[in-house]
């Protein structure tokens, strides 16, 4: 139905020079190419994806005030929905072009785009890095487009939904059948690109490197020049730095530039490496003249080069071209997936609502059988899952509540009908003193929790709540459960510091309220928002010392950026503004 739905689109005009490179055209085109078989079938090719690159600039740059008209093509992160209109689309259109061989008979097509990527053509370490693979992107995306649809593009990988995985990021979706492949340790074997024809496909996903945090995000984008953001001398701030880390994160083929970009996660890492770059560069009052100087190899005014050892077809533009509006008009991103936006109603992203941010899912394979107390306490399990688990250890928790505290677990076959006897809570129970009243106010919430929710996805966020306030019962009897040990420790701790515990319950019990109200009161929401802004824009024009404390240089990124909870404590409240920024951006 895709392929029927691209081909028979009416979007095609047949004009191969005005046009550039369409279906039609490309297999025009083509035809000649089987029989020659040389570089210069190549260069011809990928001059004539130039071409089409070029022609649909002047389209675009004609009609600026009607983007939406004109179909500006979208990217979306990768696993925002629909899948089959975009993920699915990308792979499908990847594997055409690896079994397409009409260019050289020696070297499937996508294997002739991705060869140009050798790492060394003066397209790393520099500004140019930015205009580079932003053409290299568009180029790759032609190719994809001239085989399988107008619109298709290199959905957007934003790894900071995984790095917001903590421990658990290797589990993450991404690399699993559905999107990547697996294995993710060796050649895969799994998924759409597995055997195909052509340049295999490792990985050794993380071994080494990482992946790129919210407040890495947060930090390029609270610099005002494109100078601050491409100086390797200031890792904090550099954002090729934060890109070569996840390149090494996958590992295999994506850990070096001669061989990454046979991989097809390069395009999407890519996409988002632009993506970002795209929203620094709106920010600036004029991107195109902000071209940092001073960088061996990466002259604004040398021609971006395009080769490998066979050919050399080069984009007849400059580095600093490359930074123009003309380019950036040709895509358009999607908002991040946010809470705001439900995850980009993605099934395989979860909203937490701690820390008021997206997270991946696992591949599934990993939590379909046995949760542990964490998959469920964090929320990587289904509910089917959950109840199972919660179904084993209902006789304990029910044995040791005191009798003012009985609720019945688990009464019908979901929770949505548990039983909460009305005499658990009187009110006059507790009303002397402050902590007695934050125990009223959780056992409130609690009883409204237990109130009945027929929304699956609703259910899972109660879920998550209501689990920890078990296992904290649970702990308490249940020292020898090997797998609520962790807690346990957690809970000694807590026990040894009363005011503490008191503390985090009443923090968190605040935390949730203000999301509550900020969901039902947008206009309160908003006024809130606005206020950050201000701060936001006084950040931005505010002195270099203020903004130096808010995102202090680390020596060490790898360190920086491999600490989630670092990362709460500095950049939870500016990233929940940016957040809300991406997901608001029209
Ligand atoms: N070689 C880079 C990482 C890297 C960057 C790239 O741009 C690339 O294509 C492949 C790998 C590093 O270890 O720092």
């Amino acid at each position: 139905d895709i392929l029927n739905n691209q081909t028979n689109a009416t979007y095609y005009k047949t004009d191969c020079f005005e046009r550039g490179i369409n279906i039609i055209c490309f297999k025009k085109f083509l035809q000649p190419a089987v029989e020659t078989l040389n570089d210069t079938s190549s260069s011809n090719f990928l001059s004539a994806l130039w071409r089409k690159i070029n022609s649909e600039a002047d389209t675009t740059a004609n009609s600026r005030h009607k983007r939406q008209a004109s179909g500006v093509p979208i990217r979306r992160e990768v696993r925002a929905a629909p899948y089959e209109n975009n993920f699915l689309r990308y792979a499908l259109a990847v594997r055409r072009l690896k079994y397409h061989y009409g260019v050289r008979s020696d070297l499937n097509t996508y294997d002739i785009i991705a060869s140009i990527h050798t790492g060394s053509n003066s397209e790393h370490d520099g500004p140019g890095f930015l205009s580079w693979h932003r053409i290299y992107l568009l180029l790759f995306e032609a190719a994809l487009q001239a085989v399988f649809g107008q619109g298709v593009t290199a959905p957007y990988w934003d790894s900071s939904l995984d790095f917001a995985m903590g421990n658990r990021q290797s589990k993450t979706i991404i690399f699993s059948n559905k999107y990547f492949g697996t294995p993710v340790i060796d050649t895969i074997t799994g998924g759409f690109f597995a055997n195909l024809p052509g340049r295999t496909i490792t990985r050794a996903i993380n071994g080494r490197g990482g992946l790129i945090s919210k407040n890495a995000i947060a930090a390029v984008l609270s610099r005002t020049s494109h100078s601050q953001i491409v100086n390797q001398d200031q890792v904090r701030y550099c954002w090729e730095c934060y890109h070569d880390i996840v390149h090494r994160w996958v590992g295999g083929i994506m850990e070096t530039g001669i061989s990454a970009a046979f991989d097809p996660i390069f395009w999407c890492h890519h996409s988002f490496v632009d993506k970002i770059w795209e929203l620094f560069r709106q920010r600036l009052r004029n991107a195109p003249a902000d071209y940092p100087l001073g960088y061996e190899n990466h002259g604004p005014n040398n021609q971006m080069n395009f080769s490998n050892y066979r050919y050399r077809p080069n984009p007849p533009i400059t580095n600093q071209e490359g930074f123009s509006n003309r380019y950036a008009r040709l895509r358009e991103y999607d908002p991040a997936p946010s809470c705001q936006n439900q995850c980009s109603n993605s099934p395989d992203l979860f909203c937490d609502p701690t820390r008021d941010i997206c997270v991946s899912r696992e591949a599934v394979t990993s939590v379909a059988q046995d949760a542990t107390a964490d998959d469920i306490a964090s929320g990587w399990s289904d509910i089917t899952t959950t109840v199972m688990a919660l179904r084993k250890v209902q006789q304990e928790v029910l044995k040791d509540i005191p009798p003012v505290t009985v609720f019945v677990l688990l009464a019908e076959k979901t929770f949505g009908n548990v039983n909460v006897p009305s005499n658990d809570i009187q009110d006059g129970d507790y009303n002397d003193n402050d902590r007695d009243k934050r125990h009223v106010g959780r056992w409130r919430n609690f009883r409204f929790r237990l109130s009945g929710v027929d929304d699956q996805k609703e259910n899972e966020k109660r879920h998550f709540g209501r689990w920890k306030n078990l296992n904290w019962k649970l702990g308490i009897t249940h020292d020898n459960d090997k797998r609520f040990f962790g807690r346990w420790r957690d809970l000694n701790n807590r026990l040894s510091n009363g005011q503490n515990i008191e503390k985090r319950f009443f923090g968190r019990w605040k935390n949730i309220n203000y999301l509550n109200q900020l969901r039902q009161n947008n206009d309160n929401a908003e006024k809130r928002f606005f206020g950050r802004w201000k701060n936001l824009n006084y950040l931005l024009k505010g002195n270099q010392n203020k903004r130096d404390d808010d995102f202090p240089v680390d020596e060490n990124l790898m360190s920086e950026i491999g600490d989630i909870n670092d990362m709460d404590k500095r950049f939870f409240g500016r990233w929940k503004n940016l957040n809300y920024k991406l997901s608001k951006q029209d």
